[in-house]
């Protein structure tokens, strides 16, 4: 029998477009649906590509709708091709490769592409735009490359594009027209404090610049100024803004202007074509955010399901910079004039601003820096243009002592069911409380991962809150514990203390009797579970090797091609003649891609074949440097008063006798030491979880240094004397972090979450405790194998894991 179903193309398979078929999808529309994208991806969170550059999240972690959510619901998926034009007379609409595709209804996404400003050298090697995946790996791989970038437009894209950058260790320069950073979002007084924190962040800035030519032959080496001055770059990210693409409507004849010109029902001047998203122009206005878009397709979801709506009658648009440690916001309008009334308070000490603009009493914009707990209320008063009352004021300024009373008009009672809440991620206020009343959820975690809500930048939790307090009542505890994921309900204190209480011996024990809500836990609860009930029976516990991360599990790093490496110990950084020669000669006969030389002193065996693995491990004959595990990783070492004419301590022999001692044993995360002669430091115990410096009088100890994605400074923990001192308070301070530290939370956090003042209580002043921490680890390190040599004996395991090629 024929299909008697509307067809509905979809060209542009990108957020404003998924987001109307999602809508579409929920109100039971029955169309066929076939979408066209130009990218190779399915429908992913462009938003978080800030988040995927700064190296907090992997393209597999932004996938909004993976290809087989477009098979469940019979959608015709058609990435890598371009939709040219619509053909209105024969009602198909055509591709780049010639494809023709009968449609009822179209609906034109096609979003915007990066402006690439029109100077001499703008298509020069290493000139990019930050769109896309494809641009992102362009960026990241950059940063492998080369030095010295440089972002052009201090905008929104412009400060994520350039800390990320900053994050993967290139010297940034942020290259902006004007004199204020994001004038288009901010005044000044907020832009003048935003450059100074991020210019303590690492960020440097040219201001009031204007680029008139990239120089360089084939590649880009720098920058010219309309005032003749010039900047050093070999790498150059433009960050100037976007043009909404309206290619299709050019060449399909549909009306445009900067966008594709729609009405209040978003639809086109050609018949049973519609647009949404950036690509589209409503009003005179294009928009450059998520939440317009996810407004607009809800309008339009509902007028092509046939469900009455309101019509769209445009946005309030609202921001948050997506940088750590840099907590700005903006909603509405931000400059006053001569018709605002202007609230402000600013406070140089603290470092925070906030400012908020009423036109004849009503609120019509504000500005946050610093602190911006009050962006979600703010967003929201905007938003329905709320008369600012005195307990809104008292509220919002923080002078309230009503003990909440005060919140009448801002309450989440008065949002109604469609409002969206989350409009990076497009949800509404009933489909959070649906998920409270329907799905039994109480925490913000849970909404999460059900709803989407708080997933991208995080500003919509506080309302997210509001609203399990408004559904739950007084059985919702605001800030509430967390549960370790969406399975438990449980604090990974809790779960510890459970564990003793009850004896609970293996983690589907553990799942079972504290009352998972998936019975097999996740991937985030697993390893932690498994973590935890080795911590606390170090003898008896049987290692569930199918719990921990895929590296692990196989004991050596999978790398991009699906190669290994292999990083055998060198204790100390120290290594023989006799060593360096086997190692040469097993990675020539095992054909050895790289061997590099690492930050922890040792080497990596890079790209060894999956069934050579074991083989080159068996002639290595060499104990595994655990470079895949969240255990100890290295201890780098000075050269020390064995040879350095500064030296006062002998490092070489400390860092060797500290590796021998706690390699292979457990931690929740990674950790990495170093120890130093004297302070000059050469070792670098700074960036370190433990850095022990030499000195005249013996040993100064550092913890809680990171060098990572987020740095930390080490903080002086304590000095000793004597080398067993030394060992002591090191062993202390290990175990204390192994029996409270969080699984997955380096030392960096752990110090900053429990206060490094109340380690050294538990630590420094408290003898028996020290000596007690220091006899539970020697326990547990008395317990540890060498798991190579246990695989290398298991035919099974090293067949099954390494040598079986079809796995
Ligand atoms: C790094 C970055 C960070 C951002 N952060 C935020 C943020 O924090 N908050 C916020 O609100 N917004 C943010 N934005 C903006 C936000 O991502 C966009 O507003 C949103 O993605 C636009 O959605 P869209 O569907 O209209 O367009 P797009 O996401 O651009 O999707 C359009 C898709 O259509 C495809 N396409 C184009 N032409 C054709 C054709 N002819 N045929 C087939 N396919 C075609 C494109 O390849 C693309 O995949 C950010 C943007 C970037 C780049
Ligand atoms: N956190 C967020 O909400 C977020 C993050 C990233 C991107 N986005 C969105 O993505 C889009 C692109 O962001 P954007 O920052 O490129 O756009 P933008 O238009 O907001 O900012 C561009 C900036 O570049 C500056 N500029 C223009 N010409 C210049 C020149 N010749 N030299 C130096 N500076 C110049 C402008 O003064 C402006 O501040 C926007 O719609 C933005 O809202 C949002
Ligand atoms: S830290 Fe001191 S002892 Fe070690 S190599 Fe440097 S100067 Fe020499
Ligand atoms: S508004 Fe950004 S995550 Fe919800």
């Amino acid at each position: 029998m024929a299909d008697k179903r509307e067809k509905l193309v979809l060209v542009g398979n990108g957020m404003a477009g998924i987001g109307t078929i999602e809508q579409i999808l929920k109100l039971g529309g029955t169309y066929d649906i076939t979408v066209f994208g130009s990218e190779p991806h399915p429908n992913y969170n462009r938003i978080m590509l800030s988040y995927v550059l700064e190296g907090s999240k992997t393209v597999d972690d932004i996938i909004l709708n993976d290809l087989n959510w477009y098979k469940d619901n019979n959608i015709t998926l058609h990435t890598g091709m371009t939709v040219t034009h619509v053909d209105e007379t024969h009602k198909q609409v055509i591709t780049d490769s010639g494809m023709a595709v009968p449609y009822d209804k179209v609906i034109i996404a096609t979003g915007s592409n990066s402006f690439i400003l029109p100077v001499p050298g703008c298509d020069k090697e290493g000139v990019v735009g930050f769109r896309d995946i494809a641009d992102c790996d362009a960026m990241l791989e950059a940063a492998k490359l080369y030095k010295k970038a440089a972002v052009i437009g201090g905008g929104l894209l412009g400060l994520e594009a350039a800390k990320g950058l900053v994050n993967l260790g290139m010297d940034v320069t942020v290259v902006h027209l004007m004199e204020d950073l994001m004038e288009r979002q901010l005044d000044r007084n907020a832009s003048s404090m935003l450059q100074a924190e991020l210019t303590r962040q690492g960020v440097k800035f040219a201001m009031g610049k204007q680029t008139v030519e990239l120089t360089g032959t084939q590649r880009v080496n720098g920058l010219l100024f309309s005032d003749g001055s010039e900047l050093e770059a070999d790498f150059v990210v433009m960050a100037v803004g976007i043009k909404p693409n309206i290619a299709v409507a050019k060449d399909s004849n549909i009306t445009f202007n900067r966008g594709i010109i729609v009405n209040d029902y978003l639809q086109t001047s050609m018949d049973n074509v519609y647009s949404v998203g950036e690509c589209t122009e409503h009003r005179g206005v294009c928009y450059g955010l998520v939440a317009p878009l996810f407004e607009q397709g809800m309008v339009l979801a509902k007028h092509l399901c046939g469900v009455d709506t309101k019509p769209y009658e445009g946005s309030v648009m609202s921001t948050k910079l997506k940088i750590s440690g840099v907590d700005v916001f903006s909603a509405g309008e931000f400059m006053e004039t001569s018709e605002h009334t202007v609230i402000s308070a600013k406070d140089d000490w603290k470092k925070t601003y906030k400012k908020i603009l009423l036109k004849n009493n009503i609120i019509v914009g504000a500005v946050l820096f610093g602190d911006v707990t009050e962006s979600a209320s703010l967003q929201k008063l905007v938003k329905q243009g709320s008369e600012m009352t005195d307990e809104i004021y008292a509220e919002v300024m923080g002078t309230s002592c009503s003990g909440g009373e005060a919140k009448k008009g801002m309450s989440v009672e008065a949002m109604s069911d469609e409002e969206i809440v989350c409009g990076c991620n497009g949800v509404t206020k009933k489909a959070i409380v649906d998920a409270v009343t329907e799905n039994g959820f109480t925490t913000v975690d849970e909404i999460k991962a059900c709803t989407g809500a708080t997933r991208s930048c995080g500003g919509c939790k506080p309302v997210v809150e509001q609203i399990l307090q408004f559904v739950l009542g007084d059985s919702f505890q605001q800030g509430a514990k967390q549960g370790i994921c969406s399975c438990t309900s449980l604090s990974r204190d809790e779960i510890v203390a459970e564990i003793t209480a009850k004896g609970l011996k293996t983690t589907k024990e553990v799942m079972n009797v504290l009352g998972w809500k998936q019975e097999e836990g996740c991937s985030k609860c697993r390893p932690a579970v498994n973590y935890y009930l080795g911590m606390i029976y170090p003898d008896t516990y049987e290692d569930e090797k199918e719990s921990r991360f895929v590296n692990e599990r196989m004991g050596a790093n999978i790398q991009k091609d699906g190669t290994f490496t292999v990083v055998p110990r060198m204790y100390g950084g120290v290594t023989t003649p006799e060593d360096l020669m086997k190692i040469a000669e097993v990675s020539l006969k095992y054909d050895v891609k790289v061997v590099k030389v690492t930050g922890g002193q040792r080497l990596d065996l890079i790209g060894v074949k999956k069934e050579d693995v074991p083989k080159v491990w068996e002639e290595l004959d060499m104990p595994s440097g655990y470079a895949y595990a969240k255990s100890l990783r290295t201890v780098k070492t000075c050269v020390g008063s064995q040879f350095c004419r500064f030296g006062t301590q002998d490092s070489m022999g400390m860092g060797a006798l500290m590796e021998r001692k706690y390699e292979r044993l457990d931690f929740p995360a990674k950790f990495k030491m170093a120890v130093n002669g004297c302070p000059r430091n050469c070792a670098e115990s700074c960036t370190k979880d433990i850095g022990i410096v030499g000195n005249d009088g013996g040993w100064e100890v550092f913890i809680g240094g990171n060098g990572g994605i987020k740095p930390r400074i080490a903080d002086s923990f304590c000095k000793v004397k004597t080398d067993e001192e030394l060992v002591e308070v090191c062993s202390a301070v290990m175990q204390y972090y192994r029996e409270t530290g969080n699984y997955l939370e380096r030392t960096s956090e752990w110090v900053e979450r429990m206060g490094l003042e109340s380690i050294q209580t538990a630590i420094l002043e408290n003898e028996a405790n020290r000596k007690e921490l220091a006899a539970r680890i020697d326990f547990a390190l008395a317990q540890v194998t060498d798991p190579w040599k246990k695989m290398l004996n298991d035919k099974d395991t090293r067949t099954a894991l390494f040598e079986d090629t079809r796995v």
